[in-house]
């Protein structure tokens, strides 16, 4: 016999709320203020996105800055009440008359045209409705309309909510102080007598199952108890409604296995049976007329109240069933903010209640959208008879109606935001439940029985207005009453006990509290005076990244000298090897043709000796006994200059290589010392390269800023308590690590990276080291080399002097045996031979010297060698400019070079090598340093040619009979 309230597939669909914009174009008041319009909608409908710009920007800018809200629908000032019927009431109605629950919302804050668009002109003109009628008036019309072959029974009621408290809109007396008349919520299920599974609030079920009934209500609760004894379906009859769907009327096993289908039921709320469109509209006026209105700031009969009206179809389902469906139309209070409105006093609370009621109403909307576990229906009486359309089994539609005008921006964003979340609400829709006819039949003539028993008992008795019936149900009500009041005091007594010690509890609560702020407080500002020094440290940290970068580009600037002068390295030892392969072979080249065109000169000079033999034999033949005398008198003179002169001669030689020894000794102690300079520098350099370089304390020193950093904030740490200072230690101390790690790391990166930046320069410095090494070498080569020849020289030179003495002695001893010239010319083969022999020992004496000027070219090569790898071990740049170094190579030979011009005649040994080396190297035509040599008093036998002596060999064969050497003055 009962019938299910699911889909015919047994699967409950769920369905989202039906979300409308409604915006109505600006009132006298907005237009007054001069207020611009804000809101972009469309002017009728056919969008379902609004926007709004809060900003007062304009065209693009506006756009861009509005605020956009996605609903199901928007309706703009064009939009007139039929259309919002049509398309948001309407489908909802169909759904109504096939057995479904249904309710609309409307939703806004005052004077948007809630009650336009929910009531609107609810007057009849010649019987029918006008243009501005609302939905309520139109479901009416719309209903009675379909059902006009129908069988069905239609009951209305009309409940106000005001100041959290319910008001039956449709009833006579308008006094609600009797509490038999007050209106009161409770959940169906209790009709269940206390067997669902409604878990979750046990007060709820304990007032359900004690709460006192009217005595035609109670009558209906028993009889619908007895009902679902025997699973049959039945009324709820005529004084108590219920809200949402009427599950109550649901079976047992239905309610044990659906909570959700437990409806709100209002006990002492009228239900009036209507039949024609009229009637209802008469209800509707009525309760209208009841309804709670002011004059408000912003409309001149704001409602102050939310109002339920509600409509019970009992159409005939299937034979004798009838499917109870009911359609619930909402309009609720305005959700604008009290200050807004304007509202003093009663206003003021009004606007305090409503709010509250609006403002819970958003969080179960909140909660619905978001899907959360417990969503609070039952924190205000709004929402608990709000609760099946929200969520529940009914189908729900919500208009939302907002203001264009600027000034209610902050409200229109406000009510867009609900409509928006609001949409987000799934609902799972089940058609409503079914009654008998007979029952539906009963309950109605039970209830115009006890009407017109009312009415007989009115008439029939003086003061006495029920039956007799009537009253003892009234009285039993009463007793229950009583009871359930004296149970209430119990309560409230344990609840004030209760409440004043969470009152205590409260207090100690708000002591900690404000303790707890305090210290949170504190925890604060140290924490703002952590971050001031964190500050300071990352300031510093910047600091020291900063002298990091100096010291980078100092390292850079340091790359580019060592990169140049690797440049003037590779430069230098181009020129070394220019001077090898080009310059040193021109020297070379010029040296032999110097001794070519010397050989030369000789030959031509042998050459023009032959003339002058033959001449001399002529006038030897002619003059040989004048010339005789004149032949003793200067070979005499000969003797004499040649004993004279030869000994200073061997003598100024011998001086000046000791003097030349002398020169080279010093040069290479100064050479030595420079180079031990050299050396040592190197090392010095080299040593503060590997201790000093890039490790000059930098750990130290950002371990000590690590350190006073680390103590500044463990100091101002110790006034945190215990655990924060815990804490913060642990977290010092790794950052200090990480800190110091991190820089070592650094450090040791850069350093390493220098290192491998330096890796060439080293090796190269090191191979400059072998270069000063070489110098060192061949420098004491050159010393040993030149040690041997010298000594050579020496001996020799004294050899040739002995020799000479013992010639001398030897002339003199035959002078005096005053032998005739010819015979002694022809018989002094000795004296020629002694010639030749000086003849080859002047040869030995120029090859010395060639020796010797070799040697010193080589020298010279070494020095040159020497300078670069000095210049470049010390640097050419600093060179001019670095007073404090020692010495180098160029002082000492400018030295040499000054010695040499207070000896004018001696040789230019290393000047000259140096001017080969910068100047002279590149004019060939100034004189060589080995023409200069050829011209030093080194070479005596160019000395003799000069003084006007020339030697002359000669094979005296045949022309003189037993002549062999001759010697003449060539004039
Ligand atoms: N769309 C509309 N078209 C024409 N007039 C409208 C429209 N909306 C509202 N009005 C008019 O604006 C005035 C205020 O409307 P209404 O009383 O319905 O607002 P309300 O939102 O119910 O306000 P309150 O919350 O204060 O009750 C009424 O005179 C109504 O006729």
């Amino acid at each position: 016999m009962v019938a299910s309230s699911r889909e015919s597939n047994g699967a409950v669909e769920e369905l989202n709320i039906t979300v409308a914009v409604r915006c109505r174009g600006r009132n006298e008041r907005e237009i007054k203020a001069k207020s611009s319009v804000v809101v972009s909608v469309p002017d009728v409908t056919g969008s379902n996105e609004v926007s709004i710009n809060t900003t007062g920007d304009v065209g693009i800018a506006a756009q861009i800055n509005s605020k956009t809200y996605t609903v199901d629908e928007v309706f703009g000032p064009s939009a007139n009440q039929s259309l919002i019927f049509h398309k948001i009431a309407e489908p909802l109605f169909a759904d109504f008359i096939k057995g479904y629950n249904c309710t609309v919302l409307v939703y806004g804050m005052t004077s948007t045209g809630k009650t336009y668009t929910m009531t609107g002109d609810e007057k009849l003109y010649d019987g029918e409705l006008s243009e501005s009628a609302g939905i309520i008036p139109r479901v009416l019309f719309k209903l009675f309309e379909s059902l006009e072959n129908e069988d069905y029974v239609v009951k209305c009621s009309f409940v106000e909510l005001y100041n959290e408290e319910l008001k039956d809109l449709l009833s006579d007396s308008q006094d609600f102080s009797s509490s038999a008349r007050k209106l009161r919520i409770f959940d169906s299920s209790t009709l269940n007598g206390g067997t669902t599974s409604m878990s979750n609030n046990s007060s709820r079920k304990s007032s359900r199952n004690n709460s006192p009934r009217s005595s035609s209500e109670l009558s209906t609760a028993t009889f619908m108890r007895k009902r679902w004894k025997n699973n049959m379906p039945t009324s709820n009859g005529s004084a108590g409604s219920s809200v949402s769907n009427g599950n109550s009327n649901k079976s047992q096993s239905l309610q044990g296995s659906q909570d959700q289908n437990a409806g709100i039921y209002i006990q002492n709320l009228q239900d009036f049976h209507i039949t024609t469109a009229k009637e209802g509209i008469k209800l509707l006026q009525k309760g209208l007329k009841h309804r709670q209105v002011a004059t408000t700031k912003m409309n001149d009969f704001s409602s102050r109240s939310h109002t339920i009206f509600t409509i019970t179809l009992y159409k005939e389902y299937h034979g004798e069933l009838f499917r109870v469906s009911k359609m619930n139309l909402v309009d609720l209070a305005g959700s604008e903010n009290i200050s807004r409105s304007g509202a003093q006093h009663q206003r003021a609370k009004e606007a305090g209640s409503i709010n509250q009621s609006l403002l819970t109403l958003g969080r179960v909307i909140n909660s619905l959208a978001d899907k959360s576990l417990h969503v609070p229906f039952r924190e205000s009486k709004l929402t608990r008879l709000l609760q099946d359309s929200l969520g529940g089994n009914t189908k729900t539609a919500l208009i939302a109606t907002i203001s264009p005008a600027k000034i209610n921006s902050e409200e229109t964003c406000s009510t867009l935001q609900y409509a928006a979340k609001a949409k987000n609400i799934k609902n799972k829709p089940q058609l409503g439940s079914v009654i008998m006819k007979d029952i539906l039949v009963k309950s109605i003539t039970a209830e115009l029985a006890k009407i017109k028993a009312d009415l007989l008992s009115t008439k029939t008795r003086e003061g006495i207005y029920m039956s007799q019936d009537n009253y003892k149900e009234l009285t039993n009500d009463l007793d229950s009453y009583r009871t359930e009041v004296q149970e209430y005091k119990r309560a409230i007594e344990t609840l004030t006990s209760q409440n004043t010690l969470l009152l205590k509890d409260k207090k100690a609560s708000n002591e900690v509290n404000d303790l707890q702020r305090i210290k949170l407080q504190n925890m604060k500002d140290s924490i703002s005076e952590l971050h001031a020094r964190i500050d300071r440290q990352n300031r510093r940290e910047q600091n020291l990244v900063n002298m990091a970068s100096t010291l980078r580009t100092t390292l850079n600037t340091m790359q580019t000298i060592l990169s140049e002068r690797e440049k003037k390295e590779k430069d230098l030892k181009e020129n070394i090897n220019r001077l090898i392969a080009s310059d040193f072979a021109q020297v070379r080249e010029m040296i032999d043709k110097n001794f070519q065109e010397i050989q030369n000169n000789i030959k031509l000079e042998s050459a023009g000796i032959q003339p002058n033999i033959d001449s001399i034999k002529e006038e030897i033949r002619m003059l040989l006994e004048t010339a005789q005398e004149h032949t003793d008198e200067v070979y005499k003179d000969c003797v004499e200059k040649v004993s004279g002169e030869l000994p200073a001669l061997y003598e100024a030689a011998s001086e000046r290589i000791t003097e030349v020894e002398a020169m080279v000794g010093k040069c290479y102690r100064d050479l030595s010392e420079n180079l031990s300079d050299a050396s040592e520098e190197y090392n010095n350099f080299k040593q503060y390269l590997n201790d000093h370089f890039f490790k000059n304390n930098h750990e130290e020193l950002l371990a000590s800023h690590v350190d006073r950093t680390y103590h500044h904030i463990q100091a101002s740490g110790e006034d945190l308590f215990q655990k924060f200072k815990e804490m913060m230690d642990n977290y010092l101390e790794n950052n200090k690590h990480l800190m110091l790690n991190s820089l070592r790391t650094a450090t040791c990166d850069v350093i390493e990276k220098e290192m491998q930046l330096f890796e060439p320069q080293k090796d190269k410095w090191e191979s400059s080291f072998k270069y000063i090494n070489n110098c060192d070498a061949l420098n004491i080569a050159l010393q040993k080399d030149i040690k041997s020849p010298l000594s050579d020289f020496r001996s020799t030179l004294q050899t040739s002097r002995n020799m000479i003495e013992q010639a001398m002695t030897k002339v003199k001893k035959r002078m005096s045996d005053h032998e005739s010239p010819r015979s002694a010319l022809s018989k002094n083969q000795t004296f020629n031979q002694e010639f030749s022999g000086l003849l080859n020992k002047e040869n030995q004496l120029q090859e010395g010297l060639k020796k010797s000027l070799q040697f010193t070219d080589a020298y010279g090569s070494a020095l040159d060698q020497l300078q670069a790898s000095i210049s470049s071990a010390v640097g050419d740049d600093d060179h001019a400019t670095d007073k404090s170094r020692p010495e180098n190579i160029d002082g000492v030979l400018r030295r040499i070079d000054e010695q040499n011009v207070l000896y004018p005649d001696r040789s230019p040994l290393k000047s000259t090598s140096f001017r080969v080396n910068k100047s002279e190297r590149s004019s060939p035509n100034k004189s060589s340093p080995i023409k200069a040599n050829s011209h030093s008093p080194c070479k005596p036998q160019l000395s003799l040619a000069r003084s006007g002596y020339k030697r002359s060999y000669t094979d005296l064969d045949g022309t003189l009979d037993d002549s062999s050497t001759k010697v003449t003055r060539h004039h």
